[in-house]
C-alpha cells in the first residue's frame, strides 16, 4: 500500500509525493494553469503528478506537443475517464468521449458539417448575427456581455437546428445557459469527491452524495433541449419543410454516418456546447484587452479606417489587407487562451520520450497557457502587444527555433483539435472587425469619484474553460455616421434572419416587431 502514490524512477520528475494520495493534495482544483506554470518552471517543459496510482504528465512547450500529440496522436487521441460526465450524458458528450466507436462516429459527423466549405455556405447568417451584435452595442452597450453571448449561441443554434436565439432570454437559449451552468458545476474540478480515483466513492448512498443529484438534473436539463430540439428538426423533415440546418444533413444522413437517436441527440447538443461559451470567451477578452490598452486599440482603429473607411462595414474579403486586426486576434489568444489546458488527452499505450516511459493511460495535460506566457519565447507575455506578430508569423522573440510551432494552437492538438475552427475563425474575424471599426472601448466611469472604474485582467471564471467575469467598459458607437451604417445594414439583414424565425416564441415575435417597426 505505501508504494501507491509513489513517483516510479522512470516517469518525468515533478513535486515531491506523499503515500497513497501521491500529488492529490496539491493537485490545483481552480485555476490549475497558473500552477503548472509555475511548476514547469522548477520541473521543466515535461513533468508528472501522481494521483493516487494513476499518473498526470504536463507539458509545456511546442517541442513535447508536436511529438507527444501530433506524430504520436493515434495513440494520444483518448480521453481520461470522466465518471460523473459520463454519468450524466452516457459517455456520448463528443468532447470528454473516451476513444471509441462512438467518438468516431461523432468526429466524423462534425468534420463533414464543419469543413471551410461548408461553413461558408452558413456565412449569410453568421454576417447578419454580426451586425445584431454591433445593433445591440449600439442601443444597450452596458448589455454587452450578454449580447455576445447571444451571438455565439444563435449562430451555432441557426446552424445547427435552424432557429436563432434573436434574444439573450429567447427559450432554447435560456435553456442551453441554465443547463450548462450545471453542466459546469458537475465537471468543476475538487467540487465533488475523486470518483475516479477511489472507485468506492461511486457507491456512498444518495442522501449522502449531492453529487448524484446534480447529475440527474443535469442530465434532465440537457435531454429536454437537446431532444427537444432533435424532435423539432424531425419534424420539419417529415413534413418536407426543410431549412437547410446541419442537423437536417445529420438525420437524412444517419444511416452513412452511423447514427441513432440517441447519438444525433448528443451530437447537435454537445455542438451548442462546444461551439458557445468558447467564442463568447475570446470575444469578451478582446473586449477587455481593447479596453485595458488604448494604444492597440488606436492601431487597429487606424488600419481599419485606412483600409474600410466609414461608408461601409468591413466583410471577410477586407481580412488579407487588415495584418494588424489579425495579429489582434492571435495576440488574444495567447493573451487569454479560451482553454488555458486545453482539454485533457490520454494515451492508449505506454510511451517512450526522452528517456521518460509515460504510462498507458496517463492524463496528459497540454498546458497552452504555460508556453504562451512563456518568457524565453515571448518577449514581456504579460503585455497585449500584437505586433509581435507583425514582425514574425509566432509572435516569438528573434533567433527562437519556431520548427513545432503552429498558428491555431488555441485550438487545441493532435486527433482531438479543435473541428469547429472554421467556424469559429469566421465569427472571431467579422466580429473582431465589426467591434473595432463600430465602436471605441474605455474605462466606465464611478458616478460618485468621476474617477475611471480600472478592469482587472486576471478576473476569471473558474473551469476548463475561462471567460472574464462580468465586467463594466464604456462602448461608444465612433460616429453618427457609423451608427446609422449600422442601423441600416441591421434593417438589411432582416430577410436573412426570417429564414432561421419559423418558430419562435410570443415574447420573441413581440421583440423583433418592437425592433423592426
Ligand atoms: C474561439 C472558439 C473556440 C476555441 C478557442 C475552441 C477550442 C477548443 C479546444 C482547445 C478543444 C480541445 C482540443 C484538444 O483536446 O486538444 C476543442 C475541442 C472541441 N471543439 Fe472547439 N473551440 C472553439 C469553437 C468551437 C466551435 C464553434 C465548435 C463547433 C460548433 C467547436 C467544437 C468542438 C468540439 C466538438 C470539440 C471536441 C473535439 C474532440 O474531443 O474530438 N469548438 N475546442
Amino acid at each position: 500500500l505505501y508504494i501507491i502514490g509513489r513517483r516510479e524512477p522512470s516517469l518525468p520528475p515533478g513535486p515531491p509525493t506523499i503515500p497513497l494520495l501521491g500529488n492529490l493534495n496539491i493537485f490545483p482544483t481552480e485555476y490549475a494553469h497558473y500552477k503548472f506554470t509555475d511548476w514547469a518552471k522548477e520541473y521543466g517543459d515535461i513533468y508528472s503528478l501522481k494521483i493516487g496510482p494513476g499518473t498526470v504528465v504536463v507539458i509545456t512547450s511546442m517541442e513535447a506537443v508536436r511529438e507527444l500529440m501530433e506524430k504520436r496522436s493515434g495513440n494520444t487521441v483518448d480521453r481520461p475517464p470522466n465518471y460523473i460526465a459520463d454519468n450524466i450524458t452516457g459517455g456520448l458528450n463528443m468532447v470528454l468521449a473516451r476513444y471509441g466507436s462512438k467518438w468516431r462516429i461523432l468526429r466524423k459527423t462534425a468534420h463533414a458539417i464543419l469543413t471551410p466549405n461548408a461553413v461558408t455556405a452558413h456565412l449569410p447568417i453568421q454576417i447578419a448575427e454580426s451586425t445584431q451584435v454591433m445593433y445591440d452595442l449600439l442601443k444597450t452597450p452596458e448589455l454587452f456581455y450578454t449580447h455576445i453571448r447571444r451571438y455565439s449561441n444563435s449562430v451555432v443554434m441557426s446552424l445547427l437546428y435552424g432557429k436563432r436565439s434573436p434574444r439573450y432570454e429567447t427559450r432554447e437559449a435560456t435553456l442551453f445557459f441554465e443547463s450548462q451552468h450545471l453542466w459546469e458545476l458537475a465537471l468543476e474540478p475538487g467540487a465533488h469527491p475523486p470518483v475516479d480515483v477511489f472507485p468506492f466513492l461511486r457507491y456512498v448512498p444518495r442522501r449522502w452524495a449531492p453529487w448524484k443529484v446534480l447529475c440527474d438534473k443535469t442530465r434532465e436539463a440537457q435531454r429536454k433541449l437537446y431532444f427537444g430540439l432533435l424532435d423539432e428538426c424531425l419534424k420539419r423533415v417529415q413534413r418536407g419543410k426543410e431549412n437547410g440546418c446541419y442537423m437536417e444533413e445529420v438525420i437524412k444522413r444517419q444511416d452513412e454516418f452511423g447514427l441513432d437517436r440517441e447519438l444525433s441527440g448528443y451530437f447537435g447538443g454537445v455542438m451548442i456546447e462546444a461551439g458557445s461559451d468558447t467564442t463568447s470567451s475570446f470575444l469578451q477578452s478582446l473586449i477587455l484587452l481593447l479596453t485595458a490598452f488604448p494604444n492597440v486599440q488606436r492601431k487597429a482603429h487606424k488600419e481599419i479606417d485606412q483600409v474600410v473607411g466609414d461608408q461601409r462595414v468591413p466583410n471577410l474579403d477586407d481580412v488579407p489587407h487588415l495584418p494588424y486586426i489579425q495579429a489582434v486576434i492571435k495576440e488574444t489568444h495567447r493573451m487569454r487562451p479560451v482553454a488555458p489546458l486545453a482539454v485533457p488527452h490520454l494515451n492508449r499505450e505506454a510511451e517512450t520520450y526522452r528517456g521518460y516511459v509515460i504510462p498507458k493511460g496517463s492524463t496528459i495535460f497540454v498546458n497552452t497557457w504555460g508556453i504562451f506566457h512563456d518568457p524565453d519565447i515571448y518577449h514581456d507575455p504579460q503585455t497585449f502587444n500584437p505586433d509581435r506578430y507583425m514582425h514574425n508569423e509566432h509572435g516569438t522573440k528573434p533567433n527562437t527555433d519556431t520548427r513545432s510551432f503552429r498558428a491555431n494552437m488555441g485550438f487545441g492538438s493532435g486527433r482531438r483539435i479543435c473541428p469547429g475552427i472554421h467556424l469559429a475563425n469566421n465569427s472571431l474575424l467579422l466580429n473582431t472587425m465589426n467591434l473595432v471599426w463600430a465602436f471605441t472601448f474605455d474605462y466606465a466611469t464611478d458616478p460618485s469619484s468621476g474617477q475611471p472604474i480600472p478592469v482587472n485582467l486576471f478576473d476569471y471564471h473558474k473551469g476548463i474553460l475561462t471567460a472574464p467575469k462580468p465586467f463594466r467598459c464604456k462602448i461608444s458607437c465612433r460616429s453618427s455616421g457609423h451608427a446609422q451604417i449600422i442601423e441600416r445594414e441591421f434593417r438589411e439583414a432582416i430577410p436573412t434572419f426570417q429564414r432561421f424565425e419559423g418558430n419562435l416564441s410570443v415574447e420573441d415575435e413581440a421583440w423583433l416587431k418592437a425592433t423592426r417597426d
